[in-house]
């Protein structure tokens, strides 16, 4: 993964049933089309029957610090991969993890040769997680999250400075209210190595017009 523009289905009735692979050939089709680096995270329990309906990245919401095994209802790395997934979200602002757990599971994700993408709230938060040396740290300031109103113009700052925070340990990519072009291409503009966004996409009328739309601000 070089810069992504990662579509986090989350778990909007939008994407429910089959409805999920429906936005995933989306995705492809505009990923094709467009020769942009598109990746999906679908709801899990469509992880498996979407990494088998198309030929594009594929990435879990969010795995567990858990052992393989007897360990019922968690979500481990090692079975995500045998489903097809490529790499894994950890610590989202919705289902945040203890730090000695995103150790864990960064180092278990890069042993498995899986993409390891971690979310962060604040700069400082970014310094910390980059010394477990993630391929991605994803940051998104959460009043933002859902709200239609960018990170990248609303609060630039915090993109540069997680830049700076990251030290060249792990690239940076950012999300939060990310819902047209000029908030993709302003992200990029400030340095950020790709897109993390969820509503813009679920929740726009035509799925692949605003899809192209923002994967044309990726250029
Ligand atoms: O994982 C995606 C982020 O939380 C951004 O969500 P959003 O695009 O709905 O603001």
């Amino acid at each position: 993964m070089k810069r992504p523009l990662i579509i986090n289905f989350k778990n909007y009735a939008e994407v429910s049933g089959d409805k999920a692979i429906k936005l995933a050939k989306a995705a492809q089709a505009v990923a094709k089309k467009l020769k942009v680096e598109i990746v999906v995270a679908p709801p899990q329990p469509a992880l498996a029957v979407i990494a088998k309906s198309v030929r594009m990245p594929v990435i879990s919401q969010h795995v567990d610090d858990e052992k393989v095994g007897s360990s019922t209802g968690y979500f481990l790395p090692e079975i995500a991969k045998s489903y097809g997934a490529v790499g894994s979200l950890i610590n989202h602002s919705e289902h945040r993890m203890e730090m000695k757990n995103i150790a864990n599971l960064v180092e278990r994700l890069r042993s498995l040769r899986m993409t390891s993408i971690v979310c962060a709230r604040e700069p400082w938060e970014v310094m910390e997680i980059s010394l477990f040396q993630p391929d991605f740290i994803a940051i998104e300031p959460p009043e933002l999250i859902g709200t239609g109103r960018a990170v990248s113009k609303e609060n630039p700052a915090i993109i540069t400075k997680s830049i700076e925070a990251a030290a060249s340990r792990s690239k940076v990519i950012c999300g939060a209210g990310i819902s047209g072009k000029d908030d993709v291409a302003k992200a990029m503009e400030l340095g950020s190595h790709g897109i993390l966004v969820a509503s813009g996409i679920i929740k726009a009328s035509s799925w692949p017009a605003k899809i192209a739309e923002l994967a044309a601000g990726m250029k």
